[in-house]
């Protein structure tokens, strides 16, 4: 924690020091051996502005609603919660909207959440701030917000935006912590996309190695937000959601964010695969690699301007290992591959992950749908392979198998053109 939290003392000092005065109390490691930490300039991390303290003598106060009340919906509340009371140019109240159910004991789960401070489903265990508002009435959750940060499944926020059409005030501004993209007719739409054109908002992402469980216990983690052109809203985000243990980085680059949390999914459960077949510490590397390598390509062939140094950022390679390590698709497709594939996902997830969702089995779906329909599916084998497997086309053991495919591999291995 403290060599980590290093990495940014260059940078992020002064408004950490002013914030967070007893946290860095105890820090005082030379960054002297961090500095390539620095070196790559798509890393913006918190600007003057930011740190001179911009909370003070603001009039105009943001008003924060979380679309969302997952497990990681839950956390982003609660880090959210955090600073929101702390800094003065946000109002205190959070308001997070919750997908109503009924629990086994006969309550209403937003009655639960508003009584405990906990939400039992989802986050069992964790008090997520008393100014946190559970609301299961969508419209009215938003009404009043200024800042909408979205984090469901990402199946459902086609709805949602129906839902919130007219309904969201003029200044909003939109940030999307999904991981996933939609497949239309004209083409592939990433989440962010689909929140700016139904509700005719900005939306910037935030994406990064964030097992929500392991925030939710303030263990160490990094984010990156991903941002077009508007850097003082990027900076906003950034602090809505930077904690001593939250490490939060600007970069311009919102598709190659995006791509990169919805792709890493896809990898995940080959990885899952892989474990469910016992294969080894070196055929799950064989496979983030060459994951990584596709989810570079293919985010570059649907938007030239994805930039190489997104990859290394918390969204890219570090989201790609922890999933692949510790996440729920990994988790669930490598029971999956335990029962030889003749156990639908639908069933694991339903059994294993108690109303969670995955994302990655979908994902891979819709990833192949643009593949099919680009005529790239050479160019993927991994990607391909992924979704031929979820569907039962082919064995959990296909998953190295396709690097027998001469002409693929050859494709994945020998372009320079595409990588
Ligand atoms: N859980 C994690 O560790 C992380 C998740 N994410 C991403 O965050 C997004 C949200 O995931 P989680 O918060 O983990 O959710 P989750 O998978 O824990 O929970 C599912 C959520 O969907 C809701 N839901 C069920 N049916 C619905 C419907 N018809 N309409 C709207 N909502 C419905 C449930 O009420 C619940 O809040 C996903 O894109 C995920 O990939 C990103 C980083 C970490
Ligand atoms: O996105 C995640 C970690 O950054 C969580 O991944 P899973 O949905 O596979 O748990």
């Amino acid at each position: 924690m403290r060599l980590l939290s290093s990495l940014y003392l260059p940078l992020k000092q002064p408004f950490i020091r002013k914030r967070f005065p007893c946290f860095f109390h105890s820090l005082s490691l030379s960054s002297l051996f961090m500095a390539p930490a620095f070196e790559d300039n798509n890393s913006e991390t918190l600007p003057s502005s930011f740190s001179s303290g911009s909370d003070d003598g603001v009039l105009h106060k943001s008003k924060v609603t979380v679309v969302g009340s997952g497990n990681w919906g839950s956390v982003a509340s609660k880090l959210i919660a955090s600073n929101t009371l702390r800094l003065s140019s946000f109002h205190d109240e959070v308001r997070m909207w919750v997908f109503e159910e009924t629990l086994p004991s006969g309550e209403k789960l937003t009655d639960v959440i508003n009584r405990t401070n906990e939400n039992v489903k989802y986050l069992p265990g964790i008090k997520l701030g008393k100014n946190v508002v559970a609301d299961p009435d969508l419209e009215n959750a938003v009404k009043d917000a200024n800042m909408l940060v979205f984090v469901t499944p990402h199946q459902f926020m086609e709805g949602i935006c129906k839902r919130l059409v007219g309904k969201v005030n003029g200044d909003v501004e939109a940030i999307s912590l999904i991981k996933g993209m939609e497949v239309k007719r004209e083409g592939p739409c990433m989440i962010s996309t689909l929140i700016s054109e139904q509700l005719g908002v900005s939306c910037c992402v935030l994406m990064g190695a964030n097992i929500a469980n392991e925030i939710a216990v303030e263990k160490f983690s990094e984010a990156t937000v991903g941002y077009r052109d508007n850097r003082e809203i990027a900076e906003k985000w950034v602090q809505l959601f930077s904690t001593p243990y939250f490490m939060v980085t600007a970069v311009q680059d919102v598709e190659g964010v995006e791509l990169c949390g919805t792709l890493k999914n896809v990898v995940a459960i080959a990885a899952g695969f892989v474990d469910g077949l016992e294969m080894g510490n070196n055929t799950k590397a064989a496979i983030m690699r060459i994951g990584l390598r596709e989810m570079r390509a293919f985010s570059k062939l649907l938007f030239s301007s994805v930039k190489d140094s997104t990859f290394f950022e918390s969204c890219g390679v570090a989201d790609l290992i922890t999933t692949c390590l510790g996440g729920r698709n990994r988790k669930v497709a490598e029971a999956f591959a335990k029962n030889e594939g003749k156990r639908s996902f639908d069933d694991l997830e339903a059994e294993m992950l108690q109303g969670q969702k995955l994302q990655g089995v979908s994902t891979a779906r819709e990833v192949y749908e643009v593949l099919s329909h680009r005529g790239w599916l050479e160019l993927f084998p991994l990607f391909a392979t992924v979704h031929e497997i979820c569907v039962g086309h082919l064995p959990p053991s296909a998953i190295v198998e396709y690097s027998e495919r001469k002409p693929r591999l050859s494709l994945l291995e020998g372009s320079t053109q595409y990588y």
